[in-house]
C-alpha cells in the first residue's frame, strides 16, 4: 500500500483577534490515516461527538422521463459518512455523483423515485437548520453585491440574533479568509455582461457561505471545480479542518472531479461510482491495493484519482475500440471491479459499519443539536436592505425602466399635450387614461428578468433553510416601495400634468397612488408567474399573455354591458385588476367637470358623471377610493399567493415523491433529511 500524508489544519487559539484579523492556521503534517493500522482503527480514530453520522442502504434511484420509461441512475448503493471524515464521492461524469449528494441531502426532483434506507444516526429524522448545509454544483449569487457584502449579509441572515453583529462579522471575514478571499474580498461578484470575481473565486464565495454556520454535516458539490490544485488543496483543507474547530466532528461528503494527489490524500473514505453502480467503497488509502489486486495498478509516478477515472470511464469506449487506448475494454474493468467490490472486505466492512451506526443510539440530532437562525423581523431587515442595494445597482431592474418610463411619458404629453376641455377631450383623456392603466403597468414585466435572479438566489437559500418564503416576500416587497414610487411619481407627474388632467393636488395623489398600486401589482402576478413556470422567456410570454387578456376583459375595449357574459364577464371582468384601474381613473378624472355637448346634437353640456355613465359605461354606485381599495387589496392577495404556492409545493411535493416510492416494490421506505427541502418550482429559471 502507498505510504500516505495527511495533512492537519489546526487552528492557533492564542492568535490575536480582531473584527478584520483572521485565525492564523498552522499546517502540520501527520501520519496517513490509513498508516495507523486497520480500516476499523481509521474510522474509530475520528471524533464523533455530538457529530451526524449518515447511512444509507441499497439505496436505489430512477428518472420517470414520460413516454421513454424509467432509468436508474443509483443501483443499490450502500455506505455511511462518520463525523469528523471526509468521503469524497469520485467517478466519471454523468455516474450519478450529484444525484447520490442529492439523494442523501433529500433534495431529488420530483420526476424522481427513489428507495432504500437513510439513517442519521440510526434514525429516520429531519436535520434542523444549520445541522447540515449543501453547497450545489452551480453558482447561484448575488452579482451586484461585493464577496464581502455577500458573505456578511449571509452571516446576518444566517447566525442566530443572540450573536452580535461584530461577532458576526468577525465570522464571515474570517471564513473568507479561510477560503483565500481576502484580496477579492472588496470586488463584486459579477455576472451575466458584467465582469467580477473570477469562476474559482465565486465557488469559494457559495462555499464561504454554506459554512458559516459551521453545520455538522456538510454536501459539497464538485467544490474545487474551477479552482487551480493549490486552490483545490487550501480550499479542501480547511474544509477537512473545519472539524478541528470546537471540538465537533463534521461529517464531509463531497463529489469532486479531478483531486491531486495531495487532496486525494486528505479524503478518509472514497466512494468510487460508475453508472450508478459502487466500483469502490472504503478507505481513500485502501483504493490503490483494491484497483492493483483486481489487474489495475496504478501506473507509477501517476495521480491515483487520474488512474480509477480512466479505469472506470467509459465514455470514450469507441476510441477503445479503434485502438487508441491499448487497454482492457471498460465495461469489462468495471464489471470486474464491482463484482470484487461486492465480495471484498471492504464491502463486509462496509456493512459492519452501517449496522454498528443504526445499532449504536446516538439520539437525534434534531434534539441535541439544535440551532437557531436570525429571528423573522432580522431577516426581513436584512433581507430588504440586501434587495434594495441589489435593485439599486442592477440598471436593468429599475433604473432602466425608469428612464423608459420618462421616453414614454414624455411621448404621452406630447401627443396629448394640452388637452383643453373641448368635447373632443373627452376621448382623448379616456384614451390616455387606458393607456396609462394598461401600457405603463404593462411595462412592468420589464424588470422580470432581474427578478429571476432573485429568485434563483432565493431557491438556493430557502433550499438551504436560511430564511423563508415570507421573509423573502417582505424583503422584495419593502425594498421595491421607494423605486415604484419614484416611477409612479416622477413620469406619471410628466403625463399628468403636461396633458392638463383635472386640476387638484387630489387628483394627482390619487392617480400616482393607482399606477403604484397597478406597477406593485403586476409585480406580484410576475412573482407568482415565476414560481410556476421553468424559466425567464416562458415567463414573460405568460405574464404578458395573462396581462393582454385581462386588458380586453377590463371594460375599455369592449364597455362593461357589451362584455360576454359567461367567462369574460363573470368572472374575468372582477379578476382583471385593470377594471379597478380603468374605473379608479376615470371617475378621478370626470367627476366634478363639465364639457360642452356634442356639436351634432344634443344638450349644450354634459357633465362628467352623465359621461362617466352613458359613455364609458362605469360602474357609479361606488366611490374611485373602493376602486384604489380593491386594487391595494390585490397586491396583498397576490403576495400572498406567491407565498402559498411557494408553500404548498414544499409540502406537497415530498408527500408526493413519498408516495411514488412507496410504490416502488421491493425496496424498504425512503427518508429525506429534510422533508422540506424540495426543489422550488421556478428553480430552473
Ligand atoms: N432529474 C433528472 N431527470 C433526468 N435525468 C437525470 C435527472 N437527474 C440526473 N439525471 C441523469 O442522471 C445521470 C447522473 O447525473 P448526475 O448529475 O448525478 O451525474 P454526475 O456524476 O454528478 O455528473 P457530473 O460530474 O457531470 O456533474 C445523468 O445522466 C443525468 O442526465
Amino acid at each position: 500500500m502507498a505510504s500516505l500524508v495527511r495533512y492537519e489544519v489546526n487552528q492557533n487559539p492564542r492568535a490575536p483577534r480582531s473584527s478584520l484579523e483572521v485565525e492564523t492556521i498552522d499546517i502540520h503534517p501527520m501520519p496517513a490515516a490509513g498508516n495507523r493500522g486497520g480500516v476499523n482503527d481509521v474510522i474509530r480514530s475520528m471524533p464523533e461527538v455530538n457529530g451526524v453520522s449518515l447511512t444509507w442502504e441499497d439505496l436505489w434511484v430512477t428518472v420517470t422521463n414520460g413516454k421513454s420509461g424509467s432509468r436508474s441512475i443509483l443501483a443499490g448503493v450502500s455506505g455511511f459518512a462518520r463525523p469528523g471524515q471526509l468521503l469524497a464521492i469520485m467517478g466519471p461524469s454523468g455516474c450519478g455523483k450529484s444525484t447520490l449528494l442529492d439523494a442523501l441531502a433529500g433534495r431529488l426532483g420530483s420526476n424522481i423515485k427513489q428507495s432504500g434506507e437513510i439513517l442519521i444516526n440510526g434514525h429516520k429524522q429531519a436535520l434542523a437548520f444549520g445541522t447540515s448545509a449543501y453547497v450545489t454544483q452551480d453558482d447561484i449569487l448575488m452579482t451586484t453585491l461585493t464577496v464581502r457584502e455577500a458573505v456578511y449579509y449571509s452571516a446576518q441572515l444566517q447566525l442566530p440574533d443572540s450573536m452580535s453583529k461584530s461577532e458576526k462579522r468577525e465570522r464571515a471575514d474570517t471564513t473568507i479568509t479561510e477560503m483565500g478571499l481576502q484580496d477579492a474580498m472588496n470586488t463584486r461578484i459579477g455576472g451575466w455582461g458584467v465582469k467580477g470575481i473570477s469562476g474559482g473565486q465565486k465557488r469559494r464565495v457559495s462555499i464561504c457561505i454554506e459554512i458559516l454556520t459551521r453545520p455538522k454535516l456538510l454536501f459539497l458539490d464538485e467544490p474545487t471545480s474551477g479552482l487551480d490544485s493549490a486552490a483545490s488543496y487550501y480550499v479542501m483543507s480547511r474544509i477537512a479542518s473545519l472539524d478541528q474547530r470546537d471540538g465537533v466532528g463534521r461529517t464531509v461528503i463531497a463529489s469532486i472531479h479531478q483531486p491531486s494527489s495531495e487532496v486525494f490524500q486528505l479524503f478518509h473514505n472514497l466512494c468510487l461510482l460508475s453508472s450508478g453502480k459502487t466500483v469502490y467503497f472504503g478507505p481513500a488509502s485502501a483504493a490503490n491495493e483494491f484497483f492493483a489486486s483486481n489487474g489495475f495498478p496504478c501506473p507509477t509516478l501517476q495521480n491515483p484519482s487520474d488512474h480509477f477515472l480512466k479505469t472506470i470511464n467509459k465514455d470514450f469506449d469507441k476510441d477503445l475500440e479503434q485502438g487508441l487506448g491499448g487497454r482492457t475494454p471498460t465495461e469489462e474493468a468495471i464489471d470486474t471491479l464491482t463484482k470484487s467490490y461486492k465480495s471484498s472486505e471492504a464491502y463486509q466492512e462496509v456493512r459492519r459499519q452501517v449496522a454498528e451506526i443504526c445499532k449504536k443510539d446516538c439520539g437525534a440530532v434534531e434534539e441535541k443539536n439544535k440551532r437557531r437562525h436570525a429571528g423573522f423581523i432580522t431577516q426581513c431587515g436584512v433581507l430588504t436592505r440586501r434587495s434594495f442595494v441589489n435593485m439599486y445597482r442592477d440598471v436593468g431592474y429599475y433604473w432602466l425602466r425608469l428612464a423608459i418610463y420618462v421616453a414614454l411619458s414624455l411621448g404621452l404629453a406630447t401627443l396629448f399635450y394640452d388637452l383643453g376641455s373641448s368635447y373632443g377631450s373627452i376621448q382623448a383623456r379616456g384614451s390616455l387614461l387606458m393607456f396609462v392603466a394598461s401600457f405603463l403597468t404593462f411595462m412592468t414585466i420589464g424588470g422580470f428578468p432581474s427578478f429571476v435572479e432573485d429568485m434563483k438566489v432565493f431557491g438556493r437559500e430557502r433550499l438551504n433553510g436560511h430564511y423563508g418564503t415570507s421573509a423573502f416576500v417582505i424583503g422584495n416587497t419593502f425594498s421595491s416601495v421607494p423605486y415604484l414610487l419614484l416611477i409612479s411619481l416622477i413620469p406619471g407627474a410628466i403625463a399628468y400634468y403636461l396633458p392638463g388632467l383635472q386640476k387638484g393636488a387630489e387628483h394627482f395623489i390619487y392617480f400616482a397612488c393607482v399606477l403604484f398600486a397597478c406597477l406593485m401589482l403586476v409585480e406580484g402576478m410576475m412573482m407568482i408567474v415565476a414560481s410556476i413556470v421553468p424559466n425567464f422567456l416562458m415567463g414573460i410570454i405568460t405574464g404578458a399573455g395573462i396581462q393582454g387578456l385581462m386588458i380586453l376583459a377590463g371594460g375599455f375595449f369592449r364597455f362593461r354591458n357589451d362584455i360576454p357574459k359567461p367567462f369574460w364577464r363573470y368572472p374575468f371582468y372582477y379578476i382583471a385588476f385593470h377594471k379597478y384601474a380603468y374605473q379608479g381613473l376615470f371617475k378621478n378624472e370626470f367627476e366634478g367637470l363639465t364639457f360642452p355637448g356634442n356639436p351634432a346634437g344634443g344638450p349644450r353640456t354634459v357633465t362628467g358623471e352623465q359621461i362617466l355613465s352613458d359613455t364609458w359605461q362605469m360602474e357609479r354606485d361606488y366611490s374611485k377610493w373602493v376602486d384604489l381599495g380593491v386594487l391595494l387589496g390585490m397586491v396583498v392577495l397576490y403576495r400572498v399567493l406567491f407565498l402559498v404556492f411557494t408553500k404548498t409545493s414544499e409540502k406537497i411535493r415530498p408527500v408526493l415523491r413519498a408516495l411514488v416510492s412507496a410504490r416502488t416494490p421491493k425496496h424498504t421506505a425512503t427518508v429525506m433529511i429534510n422533508p422540506s427541502a424540495t426543489p422550488l418550482h421556478g428553480e430552473n429559471l
